[in-house]
Formats: C-alpha cells, sequence, structure tokens
C-alpha cells in the first residue's frame, strides 16, 4: 500500500460483548483512541446487564442481539454490520476484534495495525503477558497450539487470542466461522490453508482471566469441546497445508515474525499447489490471492 493509502486506510474496532457493563465503557474510550479507527462497533450479544447501554454513553455504535448466540456469531455481526458502513469508493476497512474486558488497556491493541496496513501481514494476533489471577493449566490452549502446528505447521503461540486485526479479503476467507470458542483455531487454520500471512504481535493488555473455580472450569470445557469441534470439522474435510507447503520450521517461528504457508512450490511441482495430500481445490489459494503475497515479506526466507 502506497503511503498516502496507508494512511488513510480505516478501520473499525468490532466488540462481542455479553454481559460486560463493568468494563465495556473503558474498552470503547481506549479503542477510540486506537490510530485509524473511524468506527467503534459493540455487538452485545444478548446480554442480561446494561451492557449496550454503557457502550453506547462511552461513543460506540451498538446492534444486539435479542438471544445469546455466542462469540463467532457476534463477530459476524459486527462485521456485516461494519461492511454496510464502509464507505463506497475507499477501501474496506481493517476489523480489529477485541474482547470487551480489556478495559483502557484495549489501547495497547494498537500495534496490532501497522502491519495489516503496510501489508505485511493479513491477520494479526496479540500475545498478551501473563495475566495475574489466570488459572488456567494450559490445556486448551496445547490443544488448539498442537492442532494447528499438525493442520498447517505454524507454531502459535497463544492460539486463542481473539485480539486480532485482519482485512476484509481475510475475513471473508475465514467465513462461515467456526461456532463459539472454536473461532480462533477455525479462523487460524483456514487463513494459513488460504494462503493468507499471519503474525503474532506482543501486546500489552490486562484481561480477566479464567480463574480456577467451578465457573472456570466450565468455561475451559466449554473451549475444549468447540475447539475440538472445529479442528474436526476440518479434519474430515481434509483442510490442512500439505507439508512441501508449509513455511518457517516451528523453530524459526516466533512472535513478530510473520508466517505463510505455501511460500515456495517445491521443485518439480506446478505453482497450483496440486499434491498428494493437499486439502480440497476450493479451499487452496489462488496464487497472489493474498495482499501480502503479492507486496509483503517471504516468510520461508526463500
Ligand atoms: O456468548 C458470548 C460469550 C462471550 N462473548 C464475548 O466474547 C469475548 C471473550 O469472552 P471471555 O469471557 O473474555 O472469554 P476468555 O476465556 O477470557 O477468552 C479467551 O479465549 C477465547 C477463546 O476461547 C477468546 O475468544 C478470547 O479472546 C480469549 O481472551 C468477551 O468480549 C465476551 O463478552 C460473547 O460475545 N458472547
Ligand atoms: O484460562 C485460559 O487461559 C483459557 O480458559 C484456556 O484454558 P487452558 O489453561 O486450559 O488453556
Amino acid at each position: 500500500m502506497t503511503s498516502a493509502g496507508a494512511r488513510s486506510q480505516r478501520v473499525a474496532v468490532v466488540i462481542p460483548a455479553k454481559d460486560e457493563a463493568e468494563s465495556i465503557a473503558a474498552t470503547v474510550r481506549a479503542a477510540r483512541a486506537i490510530p485509524h479507527v473511524d468506527l467503534v462497533l459493540v455487538v452485545d450479544d444478548g446480554s442480561m446487564d446494561e451492557t449496550q447501554h454503557a457502550a453506547r454513553r462511552a461513543g460506540a455504535v451498538v446492534v444486539r442481539h435479542s438471544v445469546n448466540r455466542g462469540k463467532a456469531s457476534a463477530m459476524e455481526t459486527g462485521a456485516s454490520v461494519v461492511a454496510m458502513r464502509d464507505v463506497e469508493g475507499a477501501p474496506p476497512r481493517l476489523l480489529l476484534f477485541i474482547d470487551a474486558d480489556l478495559g483502557e488497556t484495549a489501547v495497547a491493541t494498537s500495534p496490532l495495525v501497522a502491519p495489516v496496513v503496510a501489508g505485511t501481514a493479513d491477520c494479526t494476533i496479540a500475545v498478551l503477558p501473563p495475566q495475574p489471577g489466570a488459572g488456567g493449566r494450559g490445556i486448551v490452549t496445547g490443544l488448539a497450539r498442537k492442532a494447528i502446528e499438525r493442520t498447517t505447521g505454524w507454531h502459535a503461540t497463544q492460539p486463542l487470542s481473539g485480539q486480532r486485526c485482519l482485512t476484509r479479503d481475510a475475513f471473508d476467507a475465514a467465513t462461515p466461522l467456526a461456532r463459539g470458542w472454536g473461532v480462533e483455531t477455525g479462523m487460524t487454520i483456514d487463513l494459513l490453508v488460504a494462503g493468507f500471512t499471519l503474525q503474532e504481535v506482543p501486546c500489552d493488555l490486562r484481561h480477566r482471566p479464567s480463574t480456577n473455580n467451578l465457573a472456570g472450569q466450565l468455561h475451559r470445557g466449554r473451549q475444549y469441546r468447540d475447539v475440538t469441534l472445529a479442528v474436526s470439522a476440518r479434519r474430515v474435510r481434509g483442510v490442512r497445508v500439505p507439508h512441501a507447503r508449509r513455511g518457517d520450521n516451528p523453530a524459526r517461528q516466533k512472535p513478530g515474525r510473520p508466517y505463510r504457508a505455501w511460500a515456495t512450490p517445491p521443485e518439480g511441482e506446478s505453482s497450483d499447489g496440486a499434491s498428494a495430500d493437499a486439502p480440497p481445490s476450493s479451499d487452496r489459494p489462488s496464487p497472489g490471492s493474498s495482499p501480502s503475497a503479492r507486496s509483503g515479506p517471504d516468510p520461508a526466507g526463500s
């Protein structure tokens, strides 16, 4: 993107929110301060509390599900509403999804925007510092990480992180989204299989971590179920990046370094990626379909 184009690129922050009256106002105010952001949209996912009113008072555009439909559905609703508000003739807004419980630290998602504006990544994902009070044992995180690595070759540090900035093209390629808490795992797999470039970016964020009590463990149970469903659905459809088309060796992967599969067709094979263990052709990228594939660095280092 030219520097003039980069300067004028607009970003919409989309915040799925269920019963977040306590933190939503601070999150919205902080999101409005992120450079390039001209729209903050809260999708109230059937809250029973004052979330929608608090969000509106803080300056967000608010839409509401009359019944709870889960985070993935709230993200799809948000993206559709942003598309309706995109300006004709101007490039579609980038979508910056953030959780409602970030409070004033939401402004620290700003570093997610620059690599996508610059075209070096199609989707950036925040890596959070250790959270005080977090009670997890890494079971769901490990399940998602292993599934992503097995399917695409990418080692994600924080595969469940929902703070993500992506282009409209990338979002469209990842829809329909995996349901509920499987959304991040499904999206990561689908984007890499479709040839998009992902990059983790450290961001100094604080959120309300799940603790070690009964509610926390039940929540993890639902996360485990949804991640398993997202992964199984892709396995059944044969959605994966063949080994020969994977990017950097996992040992070279780290936050801050873009990762893209399909970068270098092995010698002797045609460039359309045909391979015995390739995913269905509808899931494979057409060459140059990814903006970063056209203009970004070659993360395979070749
Ligand atoms: O039915 C729901 C439930 C939650 N949310 C919102 O989704 C976001 C994430 O929910 P949260 O309760 O904070 O979940 P965590 O377990 O803390 O989330 C971690 O793990 C999730 C994946 O399992 C990711 O989506 C999150 O980004 C990541 O912080 C918040 O804004 C919620 O208000 C909805 O929109 N609808
Ligand atoms: O607490 C968390 O980080 C999430 O709920 C995931 O749980 P985990 O510790 O089992 O990965």
